[in-house]
């Protein structure tokens, strides 16, 4: 088995409600391992997207562990679970989430923006040329100085994924990526997310509501009846 870059032990989650507090899941547990795939499936309101922010480190656990890269990451101040978000975890939204008036180009820079000088300011051309080298990679090579809104959904997507690539994240996570677009695109973002942690020892992490999706991961977790539980795979 590869390494285990992001494990979860005995994670919980739940919200007031009313008087009391309403539970979307609990004893949650999770380790995917560098190189590795996985599906997170769940019907809508089963806390998919909640899960994601946890592990994106975007809120804390109420209860339970996150461990990354064998570093307990659980309970970081705001500002150190920020750096190390935009240090190690890449991310791709369903609906994109370029900046519109930045470039493509800058767009895919943008995480060298708020990245220590070792990482990015001390070697502003390198990530530049990682930068187009990904543009490149991912079919938009030439394309760099137009603005989002001049590509395709499809195109987008791929501007988005090469941002999440740009520091060379440990985790890519990934939230509905292909809901937005039509099969044929959706099937080619999924190949070009599954095909760079494959080759770079990524973890990738994708939630996701089609099955279509979850049978190309190695793995496939269902979220439901309040925990996340892993599917025996043929
Ligand atoms: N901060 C919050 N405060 C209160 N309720 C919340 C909060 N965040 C999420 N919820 C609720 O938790 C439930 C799960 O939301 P979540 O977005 O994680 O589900 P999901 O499985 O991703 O759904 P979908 O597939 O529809 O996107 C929803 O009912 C949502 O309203």
């Amino acid at each position: 088995m590869s390494v285990p870059v992001l494990e979860l032990r005995g994670l919980s989650a739940s919200f007031p409600s009313g008087q009391g507090r309403r539970t979307l899941f609990t004893d949650v547990d999770l380790t995917v391992g560098g190189g590795e795939t996985a599906a997170i499936l769940g019907r809508s309101g089963s806390g998919k997207t909640t899960l994601l922010t946890l592990l994106g480190l975007m809120q804390r656990p109420e209860h339970g562990t996150i461990t990354l890269a064998g570093r307990d990451v659980s309970s970081l101040s705001d500002a150190d679970a920020a750096r190390l978000r935009n240090r190690h975890i890449g991310f791709v939204f369903q609906n994109y989430s370029l900046i519109p008036h930045l470039s493509v180009l800058d767009n895919v820079l943008v995480p060298a923006t708020y990245a220590p000088r070792d990482v990015a300011g001390g070697r502003r051309g390198r990530v530049r040329r990682r930068a187009e080298d990904l543009l490149d990679a991912v079919g938009l090579g030439g394309r760099g100085q137009d603005l989002p809104l001049r590509l395709s959904g499809g195109e987008q997507q791929r501007v988005a994924i090469a941002r999440a690539l740009l520091l060379e994240p440990a985790v890519v996570l990934a939230d509905e990526p292909t809901g937005a677009l039509d099969e044929q695109t959706g099937a080619r973002v999924l190949d070009m997310l599954v095909a760079t942690a494959r080759h770079e020892g990524r973890c990738l992490v994708v939630v996701t509501h089609d099955d279509a999706v979850a049978g190309v991961m190695d793995r496939v977790f269902r979220l439901g009846e309040g925990t996340l539980r892993e599917e025996d795979r043929p």
